[in-house]
């Protein structure tokens, strides 16, 4: 938990009575969430419960109903510079022609190195080892449309972390990754955030394979919400009330499976990898 006495600059995010709606549709209100650096908050709930949309506050590009939101101590949007973003997966056209390289190069750009000789070396220097980070060397000269879902995924995670974010905003990253990659690039995340104190917000419908990472989850339900370590969120008591339904919470192995009382939670889906593939 943060220090609540941290001056604002402290605190990589920061949301005090935060209230999105959209018309009469209110997705959370009341929301207060400090996240300290280094601090890896796993944020869960069903289809449309605002996930993206709290995504979307922190990069700047949907304002809040009412509250504050600051990232770094700013205010989000495109001057503030201290924000990754992993954006859900999403196939490139073919036709897509630029490379791998220059896809990365892009969250290098507007960085405070400027475009002299100097600037443009170590913008090659943090590209490639952008690039050599995610395993995607062999491929960053082809054009992006041509690699598979896998490929692009991990040029985007490289792109993210190219800049050096003090928070990195991923919305499930690990999807279309094989498991190999889905490891490497949850150990990467891990590893920047341990290595340089970034704050990692990462949106998810499994819980399982990042589950020793997480510090607190926010959890996210028709309106209603919950913030805790997984142990005080991820019970059947605590579900069931976000739920408003019978809930059991069952750990296996070290792992935790939902189980809803009538078959019905599959957006739940901690057991149910594939239902967001019919939503995006
Ligand atoms: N600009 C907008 N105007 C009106 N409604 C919107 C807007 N953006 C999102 N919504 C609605 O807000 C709800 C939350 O959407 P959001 O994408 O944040 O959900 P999510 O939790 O990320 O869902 P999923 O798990 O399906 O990705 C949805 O019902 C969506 O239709």
């Amino acid at each position: 938990m943060t220090d609540p006495n941290l001056p604002d600059g402290a605190r990589a995010v920061a949301l005090s009575a935060a209230r999105l709606a959209y018309g009469d549709r209110v997705l959370w209100d009341g929301l207060d969430l400090d996240v300290a650096p280094g601090e890896f908050v796993a944020v869960l709930g069903p289809n449309g419960s605002g996930k993206t949309s709290l995504m979307r506050v922190l990069l700047g590009l949907q304002k809040l109903t009412s509250g504050t939101v600051r990232i770094a101590g700013s205010p989000p949007g495109r001057g503030n510079r201290a924000v990754g973003y992993i954006p859900q997966q999403r196939a490139l056209d073919p036709t897509v022609a630029v490379r791998g390289r220059d896809l990365v190069g892009l969250g290098f750009d507007g960085h405070r190195w400027g475009l002299g000789l100097g600037g443009m070396r170590e913008r090659r220097r943090r590209v490639d080892t952008a690039l050599a980070a995610v395993g995607a060397t062999a491929y960053a000269d082809r054009p992006v449309g041509l690699l598979s879902g896998g490929e692009q995924q991990r040029l985007r995670v490289a792109q993210a972390l190219v800049g050096d974010p003090r928070v990195l905003l991923c919305d499930e990253p690990l999807l279309s990754l094989d498991l190999a990659h889905q490891r490497a690039v949850s150990t990467l995340i891990d590893e920047r955030r341990r290595a340089t104190g970034a704050a990692v917000l990462f949106v998810t419908h499994e819980i399982n394979p990042v589950l020793p990472l997480v510090d607190r989850i926010l959890y996210l339900v028709d309106g209603r919400f919950r913030v805790g370590t997984p142990e005080e969120v991820m019970t059947s008591e605590t579900l069931s009330s976000l739920y408003r339904t019978d809930i059991a919470v069952v750990r296996v192995h070290g792992q935790i499976h939902v189980v809803g009382a009538h078959g019905h939670l599959s957006d739940l889906c901690e057991d149910n990898p594939h239902h967001h593939l019919a939503d995006h």
